[in-house]
């Protein structure tokens, strides 16, 4: 498994090493020995998935606020997704970024996502798969969002006219005098 840092601080890319023989592969794909020596938490509280029948789902941007900011490893197991995380933390030297990558089930990549970077995606193909782990458990009350469409971030994305919920469509503005 190799770890690769993004342009979001904290924010890692973990990719599979895989170990091929005639029937096919085999890889780690997490570890906590490895993720300690890099400073990440890789001891994870609860695991979720999320199917999207069609091209184009999108949710986000979400994150848990505090005391209950969450840890988040995402990786997809059906399909092909552009994922997104977004630095909500003033004191951060990325805050206020984005950055993106394809997460699918054909490049096995995982994105390690720290407190206070809120995630989103939009999927790819049909029928895409997204598999959570989260090193904090989900607290209802402490589930937050901001605009995936907000001018205050500018968030590039794939496909028009996104299929979303009716939550995520409706978050207000980012507050200006934050950015
Ligand atoms: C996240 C979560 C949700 N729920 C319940 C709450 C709702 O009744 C239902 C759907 O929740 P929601 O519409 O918030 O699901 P998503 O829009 O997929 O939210 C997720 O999408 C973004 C991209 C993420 O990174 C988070 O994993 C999460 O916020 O599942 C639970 O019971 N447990 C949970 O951990």
């Amino acid at each position: 498994m190799t770890l690769t840092e993004t342009p979001i601080a904290g924010a890692w890319l973990l990719e599979i090493q895989p170990i091929s023989d005639e029937r096919g592969f085999f890889a780690r794909s997490l570890c906590v020995d490895t993720l300690a020596a890099h400073g990440l938490e890789g001891r994870m509280q609860q695991q979720s998935v999320s199917f999207n029948q069609r091209r184009g789902t999108l949710r986000g941007m979400h994150y848990q606020s505090a005391p209950h900011e969450e840890i988040k490893l995402v990786r997809v197991t059906q399909g092909r997704i552009y994922d997104v995380i977004l630095d909500l933390r003033r004191d951060s030297p990325s805050y206020l970024r984005w950055h993106a990558v394809e997460l699918s089930a054909d490049n096995h990549r995982t994105l390690y996502i720290p407190k206070g970077v809120a995630h989103g995606f939009q999927t790819l193909e049909d029928h895409s798969e997204v598999f959570y782990q989260m090193a904090q458990a989900y607290v209802p009350g402490h589930s937050c969002g901001v605009r995936w469409d907000d001018p205050a971030f500018a968030i590039d994305w794939p496909l028009a006219a996104p299929i979303l919920s009716e939550r995520d469509a409706s978050y207000p503005s980012y507050p200006s005098e934050s950015a």
